[in-house]
């Protein structure tokens, strides 16, 4: 595996992998890998001959307030794991690489962006939308591989491809793939790491009530009344305090308060310790 850190070097990498004609996948992450991430890597293997996987933690998405300092940074730990995947190219560029003197562009998504995490953290999904059309545009992958943990960022991202004609060449091109979950159900992310051993163990309850919350919505039992309770449950549990615990159309992310006749998803964001943890499931 090649890791680069320049844009002239990106070229030179991007250029000997496709060679004779092969195709590259580009898995885009904030690095601090785990087994959510290598799933990642494993199935852009799959969707194309050669993989590439970036890492940069980008400041234009952290507000003000927000962990961009005491983001886990560890390059030399996270490399060994994607050479040890079978990774082909390490993107790993510096801010100032990423962000020039001068830099001034921005790219807002509105709709799919407003509510959610848009709400809650003003400037993120523009951030996001912004670094991920950069990453798009150096490495031209053919195939991109993201999260559903992260959905409504999944949305956020198609929709920009879609408006501004980004050039994939298929419709499952910036794929998705299902969440990676700790034993207990926790879904996997570098913030876990955040929590003491106390906190991450009352964590657990974030998967099982949401689950909850799922039986009784498909059950027929009244949507707003479901999701009050299960606001209830994480504040009995130990978390401080729940963003959001909403019911919304899996596609639009209208939010919802009756069942549809299309996919619907569970989306919650909850604070624990300070902490704040993510997590979504298909609602039927
Ligand atoms: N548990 C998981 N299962 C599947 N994909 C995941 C999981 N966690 C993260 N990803 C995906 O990995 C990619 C990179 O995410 P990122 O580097 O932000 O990791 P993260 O664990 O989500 O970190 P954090 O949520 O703390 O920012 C994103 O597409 C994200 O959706
Ligand atoms: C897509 C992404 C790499 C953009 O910085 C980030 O938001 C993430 O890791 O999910
Ligand atoms: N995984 C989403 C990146 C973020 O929370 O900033």
């Amino acid at each position: 595996m090649q890791t680069v850190s320049t844009l002239e070097m990106l070229r030179t990498a991007t250029a000997a992998l496709r060679e004779g004609g092969r195709s590259l996948a580009l898995v885009p992450t904030m690095g601090a890998l785990h087994e959510g991430h290598l799933t990642l890597v494993r199935k852009a293997k799959k969707l194309a001959d050669r993989v590439a996987v970036s890492i940069f933690v980008n400041p234009t998405q952290f507000g003000p307030n927000e962990d961009l300092d005491a983001y886990p940074r560890q390059l030399a730990e996270d490399s060994a794991m994607l050479e040890a995947e079978g990774a082909d190219l390490l993107w790993a560029p510096t801010v100032e690489a990423m962000y020039p003197p001068g830099f001034a562009s921005s790219i807002s998504v509105n709709g799919v962006s407003a509510g959610f995490c848009g709400a809650d953290r003003p400037g993120h999904f523009d951030g996001v939308a912004t670094v991920v059309c950069k990453l798009f545009n150096q490495v031209r992958p053919d195939v991109a591989c993201f999260g559903e943990k992260d959905w409504q960022q999944l949305a956020v991202i198609r929709t920009m491809a879609r408006d501004l004609d980004l050039n994939f060449p298929h419709v499952d091109a910036i794929h998705g793939v299902a969440t990676v979950r700790e034993a207990d159900g926790l879904a996997m992310s570098s913030r876990n790491r955040y929590l003491t051993p106390e906190l991450r163990e009352a964590a657990g309850i974030l998967p099982l009530a949401m689950k909850e919350a799922i039986a009784r919505i498909e059950d027929g039992q009244d949507v707003t009344r479901t999701l009050a309770a299960l606001e209830d449950e994480l504040l009995g549990a130990g978390f401080d305090r729940v963003d959001y615990a909403d019911l919304a159309d899996a596609m639009t992310l209208e939010v919802l308060t009756a069942r549809i006749d299309r996919p619907m998803r569970l989306l919650v964001a909850a604070r624990i310790g300070g902490t704040r943890l993510i997590d979504n499931m298909a609602v039927v």
